[in-house]
């Protein structure tokens, strides 16, 4: 077949050598221009190119890192090296791909072949946008007869996926809010934490997970029913149950950046709203320990006491800071009011998507307009440890499974509260001769600690309830005795 289709070429090519001698020029220019579709008529092949320009062609430059991603770590692993020699380690192969090299992917059984060339200017041009010198381009080739798989199919295939590695691949930023300039400063987010290193429920986690999952692709969605793409999200619980440690799972998890959005550092809503119409896409916007940024203990009036404050009337809604300290008490007017339409995304009218987390140690004292549901779609509790967690931080930091004290650590773990930031303490060993076994004895030694303070504490607490009662009971029969209104 290919003997065949090599003749057929062979043969077309003398003919328009032959040709080309014996005819006038206007017949030699209408077969130079039609001699290509000649043999591209013949040709089972077909040949489709992506190159790497810059400038002007951003999208095409997008399109090429795509596809320059795809083949690196997807086609790489099951790419055989055509021309190459031998494949001398795993290192992706597109790396060290020389020009006119090929290599081979395959999709839905159908083989296609991918190779890495430099486009070499034909002559000196003038060009207002800048291109790479001698751009590479990637160029694919596969038979006429998959060109609807290939052309409807593979290559949004491979850009998808690409796409995919680039977000994967690229270095996350955690952004924080500098007080001085009211700027975001970024630095390179590195947190290791992910939901399989966090200690928590199994389902609890798989249930989260799944819910970042179906934000993630519900686009349409949202813009059908005419609401911002954001999430938002209420982490409570005491200290050390993990709230950081989640948000880091889930920016990990996502491959979003993360604002870490210091509400007492704000001046004003203005700046606020600044501040959040500069958070580019794919990002999770933090405000930790809400209940210490601004006084939200509901009735949302104005805090200190000020009731000749001029504003009083045109700002019912709004509620100052009053648990700042110092000067950012007194500069900051960041209100409920402006926290509240940063939630309701008036400011993410820009589009893209957005998670908003917010953490208290004290759910009960924020206001509850700012935590219902549809501000704060989710609530997640961050509890204490349970067996289950513990497991987990154990395979974690002493990669154990099963061990012999586990029994005593479940039981103890049912009776009392300890968060599993302590675990986490107990399980490191402090020496290198503290091994396994001592670092689960540290662990119930602190479990058993942590028991007898809660048994002192309910002890001192029915006590203090039982005097108090004594003393009401004396206060009512004195009132009885003396006849006291
Ligand atoms: N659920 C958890 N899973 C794994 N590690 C945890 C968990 N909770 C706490 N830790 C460990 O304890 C440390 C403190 O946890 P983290 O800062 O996430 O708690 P927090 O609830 O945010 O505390 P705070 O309310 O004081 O900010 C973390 O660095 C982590 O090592």
């Amino acid at each position: 077949m290919l003997a065949q289709y090599g003749s057929a070429i062979g043969g077309l090519m003398l003919l328009q050598a032959m040709l080309q001698q014996y005819f006038p020029p206007i017949l030699r220019e209408l077969l130079e221009r039609y001699f290509h579709k000649l043999v591209s008529f013949f040709d089972p092949y077909v040949e489709i190119s992506f190159s790497e320009f810059t400038g002007k062609y951003m999208k095409r430059s997008e399109a090429f890192t795509s596809i320059q991603n795809y083949l690196t770590e997807n086609a790489a692993s099951r790419a055989k090296r055509l021309k190459a020699d031998s494949v001398k380690d795993n290192r992706p192969l597109i790396l060290s791909m020389a020009d006119h090299e090929q290599v081979a992917d395959e999709y839905n059984g159908v083989k296609i072949t991918w190779s890495s060339n430099k486009i070499v200017p034909a002559s000196t041009t003038f060009s207002l946008y800048p291109m790479a010198q001698n751009p590479r381009y990637y160029k694919l080739t596969f038979h006429r007869r998959h060109r609807n798989l290939i052309t409807q199919s593979y290559i949004q295939h491979v850009l998808t996926e690409g796409k995919a590695i680039t977000s994967k691949n690229r270095q996350r930023k955690l952004y924080t809010n500098d007080p001085q300039d009211s700027m975001w400063i970024p630095a390179v987010f590195k947190h290791p934490a992910t939901f399989e290193t966090l200690a928590m429920h199994p389902d609890k986690k798989r249930e989260i997970m799944e819910d970042l999952t179906k934000f993630t692709e519900r686009k349409e969605y949202y813009a059908k029913i005419g609401k911002a793409w954001k999430r938002g999200y209420l982490l409570y619980g005491p200290p050390g149950t993990g709230k950081s440690t989640m948000i880091a799972a889930m920016a990990n998890f996502l491959n979003y950046d993360v604002y870490d959005l210091e509400l007492t550092a704000v001046k004003d809503n203005t700046e606020l709203r600044r501040l959040l119409i500069e958070t580019s896409s794919k990002s999770i916007i933090v405000i930790e320990d809400i209940d210490c940024s601004l006084d939200l203990t509901g009735q949302r009036k104005k805090a200190g006491g000020d009731d000749n404050d001029k504003d009083k009337e045109d700002d019912k809604d709004d509620n100052p800071l009053k648990k700042m300290t110092g000067k950012e008490q007194k500069s900051s007017k960041v209100t409920l009011s402006g926290l509240l339409n940063f939630i309701d995304g008036i400011w993410s009218a820009c589009g893209g998507e957005r998670l908003i987390v917010f953490t208290t140690n004290h759910l009960d004292k924020l206001d509850p307009a700012l935590i219902r549901r549809g501000r704060m779609d989710k609530h997640i509790e961050m509890s204490y440890c349970c067996f289950e967690s513990f497991k987990l931080l154990a395979t974690n930091y002493l990669n154990i499974e099963h061990h012999i004290l586990f029994k005593t650590i479940s039981k103890l773990l049912s009776e009392t509260k300890i968060t599993p930031a302590d675990v986490a303490e107990n399980l490191i060993p402090k020496s290198d001769n503290e091994d396994v076994e001592a670092c689960l004895r540290n662990l119930i030694q602190a479990l058993e600690a942590a028991k007898k303070k809660a048994e002192k504490d309910t002890k001192l607490k029915v006590q203090r309830e039982k005097k108090r009662e004594k003393r009401l009971k004396w206060w009512r029969e004195a009132k009885k005795r003396w006849n006291i209104c």
